[in-house]
């Protein structure tokens, strides 16, 4: 008999690794933060005495969410500048908007909104690109949450950085402050292609390999980026990042709504990562990524909500949903990314990405215990045949009770444990009356 921190019964647990596992009727043991054992419910009592033991008879156990792209202060500009073409809406509403706005302050507000969206929507990962990322990282350490912060350049000054020399000296004490933390990582964090030049694009290259962390940037998210792309350089922006050195299992390319077969075959060939953010690249006209030639391919695609201003959420329900649906139109075929494989893109494909699949993304022993808890036993979820088709094709984030980061409960029965609601809701509304002055 051992004696652990915590025992979760549920009515299903979906480890998510072996793929397309269903146990019903099981427990996930956890002590000190990490996953022990998954069995079932019956023959808990024979091994272990637990400190907290909880029977979640009409859930469904998931590993925590992993949205693989955001920008979290953004929350903030939720609504700002709708129903426009990407990059009219980012040159002539959002940049213009940051450089008035966004500080230090901004961050901090924004960043905990989102936060507390996403516990509240079973996402117990995020990976962020953001001005004054130290602030969103001391946020997410005080809070619990698991966070990649993007260490963040752009060839133009702005209310972060003067220069690349600024930008890369900022993000490089950053990640030195966070070499050892459990739950915060780092990433170099480069806007876009055509943000950025190849000097700092090289040396980030470097750097990137000599500390192994990811490269987290735009690539390919319109027709327009590349064809600008090509009138400038000569070349795709994708042949340019390679001809750079940038195509690797480091890299971790956002949106890449235009790709040819010769160019999935260079990503797959190079391990390099993809994250797909649907309802952005809906919600902005930017195209449509190819994510199931992709995951045919053998590429490993995540999932992402983008920031909330372009979404104007961030759910991983429902983009889960619309990977799903979109897949199936684009490829004109109804077998495309079946709900087990989206699972896993919005699960153990977000962590692999982020070189965290040792440590999160599964339930799997040995993994940090990262859990989510949705309810099934609501009328919309009837009759359950299959719950993995439940949770991506009929429950909504409102359905998530119970969140944990690293066995911490940091939603219990949908309410913040490290949060003050109120206090969020207030900060909202007095950022609101300031972007609303003239
Ligand atoms: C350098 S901090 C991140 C920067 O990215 C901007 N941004 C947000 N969403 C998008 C998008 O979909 N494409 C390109 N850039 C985007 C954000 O406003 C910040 O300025
Ligand atoms: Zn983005």
């Amino acid at each position: 008999m051992q004696d652990i921190d915590l025992l979760l019964h549920g009515r299903w647990v979906i480890p998510v690794e072996p793929d397309e596992q269903v146990l019903e009727h099981h427990c996930i043991a956890v002590n000190d933060g990490r996953i022990l054992a998954l069995l079932p419910s019956a023959r808990a009592a024979q091994h272990y005495r637990a400190e907290t033991e909880l029977h979640l008879d009409h859930h469904a156990l998931i590993p925590g969410l992993i949205n693989a792209h955001t920008h979290t202060p953004m929350n903030l500009l939720r609504g700002l500048a709708d129903d426009l073409p990407m990059m009219e809406w980012l040159h002539e509403h959002i940049w213009p908007a940051e450089q008035r706005w966004v500080n230090e302050e901004f961050v901090h507000d924004g960043g905990l909104l989102a936060m507390a969206e996403m516990l509240r929507g079973g996402i117990t990962c995020f990976n962020d690109m953001y001005f004054f990322p130290e602030v969103t990282a001391r946020a997410a350490a005080h809070l619990g949450m698991r966070a990649c912060v993007g260490l963040i350049a752009i060839d133009f000054p702005t209310v972060y950085a003067g220069d690349a020399d600024e930008y890369l000296a900022k993000g490089l004490a950053l990640h030195d402050s966070y070499r050892n933390d459990p739950l915060i990582r780092t990433a170099f964090a480069p806007h876009a292609p055509y943000s950025v030049s190849d000097a700092p694009l090289q040396r980030i290259q470097t750097l990137a390999d000599e500390l192994d962390i990811p490269v987290h940037m735009h690539v390919h998210e319109t027709a327009d980026e590349v064809g600008q792309g090509l009138q400038q350089n000569g070349e795709r922006p994708l042949a340019r990042l390679d001809r750079l050195g940038l195509l690797s299992p480091a890299l971790v390319g956002v949106h890449m709504t235009q790709l040819d077969d010769d160019e999935i075959a260079r990503l797959a060939e190079t391990g390099s990562h993809v994250v797909h953010c649907p309802e952005s690249n809906l919600k902005l006209a930017s195209g449509f990524c190819p994510a199931a030639r992709l995951v045919a391919a053998g590429v490993n695609v995540a999932l992402g909500t983008d920031g909330a201003a372009s979404n104007n959420d961030l759910d991983l329900f429902s983009e889960m949903r619309t990977a799903a649906l979109l897949g199936k139109a684009v490829s004109n075929d109804a077998t495309a990314l079946p709900a087990h494989t989206v699972l896993r893109m919005a699960t153990l494909n977000g962590a692999r990405a982020l070189g965290l699949g040792a440590e999160t993304g599964s339930l799997e022993t040995g993994k940090w215990a990262d859990i989510t808890a949705v309810d099934l036993a609501t009328l919309e979820s009837q009759p359950v045949y299959h719950p993995v088709s439940q949770l991506v094709y009929a429950a909504g984030r409102h359905q998530v009770s119970d969140v944990w980061v690293a066995g911490r409960h940091l939603l219990k029965d949908r309410v913040l444990t490290g949060l003050d609601s109120d206090e969020l809701l207030d900060n909202a509304a007095r950022w609101q009356a300031h972007l609303a002055e003239p």
